[in-house]
């Protein structure tokens, strides 16, 4: 195993090359000033040592059955690598929409019998849950262990809202979760396996073609990253790309409307994760120039006001045209 200049062992992961370049996101110690700078500056960073989670580093498939209680687990399946999140309420809106995975409510046993039998050539499954009271005690005894102190620490000094949900998230190694924004702020731990994030920030939303706000993939990039279709997406060839990649015990800071797409590192077996979710910072005061995320809040509210106003998903396109056509273009 190499070892880098971080002294970090240098794992060799195989990672998929895209077209476009990234740079690294860095990895710093919870003690370094440059990790609340960037959290403050809505950056990402992965910290390395914050122990957010120790006391979940044994939450392996073994453990969590034992423990985790006979409740209803949410359990996604594909029949490819992608798992495509779609609003299931906004599907009517759409002719011929097609659901990208199904999603089963099954037991934890039933869903370990899944990810140990399933042919991951043909079908592949994503454990996605939020940790509630119907999990057993010990697991609530690990995440009252969780470092509470440290994250509610970062909620107060960054003014983020209240926390909305944690997320146990349980996938097989080479599922990918493709680009998306999400309107939260995130500590995103990793517990077991490693995970590979391409992150972009607010300000590429022109390179990445979200769906209409009235589409149920809304806040997913449209841009198949395997096979891009420069004809319709021509500004995807100059998106800027940030890039890591996780391994337990490390927490990454996913900022409000950064765009991310997570890959669980093949061949490295299945990965555990949990999400801290916040909700945003209350708007003080507005200053000037707006921030690239306020702008993104602004795209979404005047296309759900046309699309609210005009009482139709056909007419939108037409109407958004008509309004910058040889006036703004
Ligand atoms: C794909 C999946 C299971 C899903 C299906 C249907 C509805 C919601 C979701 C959902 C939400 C969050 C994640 C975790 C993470 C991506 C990753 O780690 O894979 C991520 O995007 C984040 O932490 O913000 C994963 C999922
Ligand atoms: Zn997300």
């Amino acid at each position: 195993m190499a070892e880098t200049s971080s002294g970090r062992k240098c794992e060799h992961f195989d990672l998929k090359e895209y077209q476009f370049k990234t740079n690294m996101i860095p990895r710093l110690s919870v003690d370094d000033p440059e990790t609340n700078r960037r959290i403050s500056e809505g950056l990402p960073v992965i910290i390395i040592d914050s122990k957010l989670v120790a006391s979940a580093l044994h939450w392996d498939l073994e453990y969590l059955n034992e423990n985790v209680g006979d409740g209803k687990f949410t359990v996604y399946k594909s029949s490819n690598t992608k798992f495509k999140y779609f609003d299931e309420r906004k599907a009517d809106d759409v002719k011929d929409f097609r659901k990208p995975m199904e999603s089963l409510e099954i037991k934890f046993s039933e869903f370990v019998d899944l990810i140990k039998t399933v042919d991951p050539k043909k079908e592949r499954v994503y454990l996605q849950q939020s940790l509630n009271d119907t999990v057993g005690k010990r697991i609530v005894l690990d995440f009252l262990q969780f470092n509470w102190n440290w994250v509610t620490e970062q909620q107060r000094r960054n003014k983020f809202g209240t926390l909305t949900s944690n997320l146990l998230l349980i996938g097989m190694e080479g599922n990918i979760t493709p680009a998306h924004y999400d309107e939260q702020e995130n500590f995103f731990a990793q517990v077991k396996g490693y995970k590979r994030f391409l992150l972009f920030a607010p300000d590429q939303f022109p390179c990445l073609y979200p769906y209409p706000t009235f589409h149920p993939c809304d806040r997913q990039s449209q841009v198949d990253f395997d096979d891009p279709d420069y004809e319709r997406f021509p500004k995807f060839r100059d998106v800027k790309c940030l890039e890591a990649v996780v391994e337990p015990g490390d927490v990454l800071y996913i900022p409000m409307y950064w765009w991310h797409q997570v890959e669980s590192v093949p061949n490295k077996g299945y990965s555990v994760s949990v999400t801290f979710w916040y909700k945003a910072a209350p708007n003080d005061k507005i200053e000037y120039p707006l921030k690239a995320t306020q702008k993104v809040a602004m795209m979404r509210n005047i296309e759900k006001m046309i699309h609210q106003a005009l009482n139709s998903a056909d007419e939108v396109p037409e109407f958004m045209q008509n309004m910058v056509l040889g006036r703004y273009t």
